[in-house]
């Protein structure tokens, strides 16, 4: 973070003005014009005001200044640049250098910076004796604060009109003012603060009170403009987000033209894009604004809500409070789920966390939250998944999040890759532990049929017992730990991946493993069965009982279930191949040396010459290559059409990367794709992020998914031949889109998906550098 430029007394000083050649502020001052007083009292304040721990380097270099709010020491090493050096603190004072002189200003009273409050404020004894109270904070609250008198009345609407011009470059606005207090009046407040430090009940709430007694009647001295420039690669992090189906919202305690200008500068809100806004100070106007938004939305398609307006939500704070009452929730969420963007401005923690919990519930779509501040706990907290940045703001939200990361552009990887991954092995994981149990167990059942539901089991115990341990323990592990559709790179690059699978563990997909398992089952007995015949199987003559039976089917079972296991693995590794034949392998041996282990052991009584009895029948070695075969065939059908007629898109880009031929020249030749994800799919989140900008500064960022659909897609594409100079990169991305569009027209649901992201900062310079960055290949 970086401070960017001032007002004072109604005078707007910027960099050029401050750091660049002559420094006007301090001529002002030094030449005692009209704003002299104003200009020394500001940056006392900023020096003076402000919760900053310094340390003092042993080679006696500059002090570095140490604070869980980057803002403040953005704010004191500005005051610094400009000649008001904050020097020391202990509890009782704090030192200042104040244009060469050194100043001791008594600390009496500090009145801590909450997210609720907006402020924070101390009272100090100035050096000439006088208790003068300095306030900083947001707008909103300075200005309420103000006292009454039409020169204050005037200097707060010129201010107020630097604060728009600031924060439409995207900077970050505080405000600054003071009051003098008579020493009368400081000693009566005084006993009503310590009674309200005191209280061991309601102190929180009490020393609010206390505060809004003396936080009163202030003089404005002016307002700082700080710049948090955007983390590295946040703009091709949220597009590549987007591209993946995700809407992202945007949930900041920022003001709202700042907001706006974020929004655009990331790219969530495009130059042709309606703004939505709703600023109301009451519930009856607040509900009307809805109404009529939402009308004015249907008013196209025969008062239908469409989905995926071109159109971007914005609310403040104060109008929040009103939108989610419950008696007009449900609007509010009704017109933020049918627009594409939603940004919240000035919202508090809780209000955060509340946004979260409706779309969670309301929508019943997974959300991820990502934030870095403490403000964003209670919203990590209510998101299904919550993702914490480390950043300068403290540990407090990666201390509260499920995945805790560095920077925002992480979360990228994070989803795309590790995400999707994951998710698709912890699927693949779960499905096959059912399938490989149901295919051993089942035959048991059949078993029962033939031994007159006798209860005799056809396997021997202990083989049992070691079936999960041994036999089928690698594959899951390989299947789960080291199986990987499509490459990182391929992830990364093809953000449209992020949809494939995305409902890959439904009920559906659970059943048609389960109906797998069963007819595996059925086809490895009753095919060994009928191999079996009257169980001569030796030319001498001689009847092999149920448990040679039991020993064929326990093989042919091992066998089936690893190269099932080998058939789901989209990418083989070597410990494909250990769990694969390794496991089979351990089978065999086992058995040799369990059917001789009663002659070491008093175990395994009926397994004892086993193996022998197993290895010499013919057709043990018949079955050995028939039965897995012959059960496997539906399965290797059902594979080789998918892989050939049936290809899903990751299909295809994994076949084009092991051809090594590039996506485009081969998804050119084809039809149009089928579609890779479901319909009823819902997928929203929730992010937030703060952390330092490649040798510049920060950015904050929270994100909320909403939807993203293919009728987003087929807006894109429509919207592409406007000539819109960004999108005529994108132009191949689109085509892609419409062939999912045009495949999936005849279907009302669409896709539900959406990441919302809160506060990026960055000046104008940093849109222009943006704009021309952002491109994210798509064939
Ligand atoms: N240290 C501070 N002292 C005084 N006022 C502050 C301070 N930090 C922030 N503020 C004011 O309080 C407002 C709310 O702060 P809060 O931390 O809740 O959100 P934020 O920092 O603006 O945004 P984000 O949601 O990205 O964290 C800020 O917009 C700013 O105006
Ligand atoms: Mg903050």
């Amino acid at each position: 973070m970086e401070f960017k430029g001032c007002t004072v007394f109604g005078e707007i000083y910027n960099p050029e003005d401050l750091f660049h050649g002559q420094n006007e502020l301090i001529t002002n001052l030094e030449k005692e014009e009209e704003s002299a007083e104003y200009i020394r009292q500001f940056l006392t304040l900023l020096s003076v005001c402000h919760s900053i721990i310094p340390e003092y380097p042993e080679d006696g270099g500059q002090t570095i200044y140490h604070a869980s709010s980057p803002d403040e020491i953005a704010l004191v090493s500005g005051a610094r640049h400009l000649g008001y050096v904050f020097e020391k603190r202990t509890p009782q004072w704090v030192e200042i250098t104040a244009l060469d002189k050194l100043e001791r200003y008594e600390l009496l009273n500090t009145i801590e910076f909450t997210s609720h409050r907006k402020r924070m404020s101390v009272i100090v004894k100035a050096p000439d004796g006088r208790i003068k109270l300095y306030v900083k904070g947001a707008d909103s609250m300075i200005f309420e604060r103000l006292k009454d008198d039409p020169a204050m009345e005037e200097l707060k609407q010129k201010t107020n009109a630097h604060l728009e011009e600031f924060s439409t470059q995207g900077l970050r606005t505080l405000c600054c003012a003071m009051a003098e207090i008579p020493d009368h009046v400081y000693d009566e407040w005084q006993e009503i603060y310590q009674e309200a430090a005191t209280d061991i009940h309601d102190r929180e709430r009490l020393l609010e009170e206390a505060a809004e007694l003396i936080e009163k009647d202030l003089h404005l001295l002016g307002a700082t403009a700080i710049e948090d420039k955007l983390q590295e690669k946040v703009p091709e992090t949220i597009a590549a987000l987007l591209k993946a189906g995700i809407s992202v919202w945007v949930l900041t305690g920022d003001k709202q033209e700042t907001a706006i200008n974020i929004g655009h500068s990331c790219r969530l809100l495009t130059p042709t894009m309606e703004l939505l806004i709703i600023n109301r100070d009451s519930m009856d106007t607040t509900e009307e604004c809805l109404l009529n938004y939402i009308a004015q939305l249907s008013a196209a398609s025969n008062g239908v809500l469409p989905k995926d307006n071109d159109a971007a939500v914005i609310v403040d704070g104060p109008t929040l409070k009103f939108a989610l009452d419950p008696d007009l929730k449900d609007d509010f969420l009704k017109l933020c789920c049918s627009c594409r963007a939603v940004i919240v401005c000035r919202a508090s923690p809780m209000q955060k966390a509340e946004i979260v919990e409706l779309v969670t519930i309301r929508t019943g779509a997974v959300t991820l939250a990502i934030g870095d501040g403490a403000n964003d706990v209670a919203m990590i907290q209510k998101a299904h998944v919550g993702v914490g940045i480390s950043g300068l703001e403290g540990l407090q939200a990666s201390l509260a999040s499920d995945y805790a990361i560095a920077q925002f552009r992480f979360l990228k990887k994070l989803l795309f890759v590790h995400g999707a991954w994951n998710y698709d092995r912890l699927t693949k994981l779960i499905f096959y532990s059912y399938y490989k149990n149901i295919c051993l167990h089942m035959v048991e059942l059949w078993f029962a049929m033939y031994s007159g539901w006798s209860g005799q089991i056809v396997y021997e115990r202990w083989t049992i017992g070691f079936y999960n341990m041994f036999f089928t323990a690698a594959q899951p592990i390989a299947m789960g730990v080291c199986d990987r559709y499509c490459s990182q790179e391929m992830r990364l690059k093809y953000p449209i991946l992020y949809r494939q699978n995305q409902d890959a563990f439904n009920l559906k997909a659970f059943f048609t493993w389960i109906g797998n398992s069963l007819l595996h089952s059925m086809c490895i007995f009753w095919f060994t069965y009928w191999l079996f015949g009257p169980g001569v199987l030796w030319s001498n003559g001689k009847v092999a009982g149920y448990l040679v039976m039991g020993n064929f089917i326990y093989t042919y079972v091992v066998v089936v279930v690893s190269l099932k296991s080998g058939l789901e693995t989209k990418s083989w590794t070597i410990f494909t191949h250990i769990s694969i034949w390794g496991s089979i392998l351990l089978w065999f041996t086992f058995l040799t040396a369990y059917s001789y282990v009663y002659l070491i052991l008093p175990i395994g009584l009926e397994m004892l010459g086993i193996a022998g009895l197993v290895f010499s029948a013919p057709i043990f070695w018949l079955g050995l290559v028939f039965v897995p075969l012959a059960t496997l065939l539906p399965d290797l059908l059902f594979k080789a059409l998918e892989d050939t007629e049936f290809q899903t898109l990751a299909d295809k880009l994994r076949q084009c990367e092991a051809e090594k031929v590039h996506p485009k020249a081969m998804l050119e030749k084809e039809e149009p794709f089928r579609r890779p994800y479901k319909d009823d799919l819902r997928n929203l989140g929730v992010v937030q992020a703060l952390d330092r900008v490649l040798l510049q500064g920060y950015s904050y960022m929270s994100c909320f998914f909403m939807k993203g659909s293919n009728q987003a897609a087929k807006k894109n594409a429509q919207t592409s031949g406007e000539g819109n100079a960004g999108e005529d990169e994108e132009e191949p991305e689109e085509d892609l889109h419409s062939h999912f569009s045009d495949r999936d027209s005849d279907s009302d649901e669409e896709q539900q998906s959406a990441l919302i992201v809160r506060n990026v900062r960055l000046n104008q310079q940093d849109i222009l550098y943006i704009d021309g960055v952002e491109e994210i290949e798509l064939f």
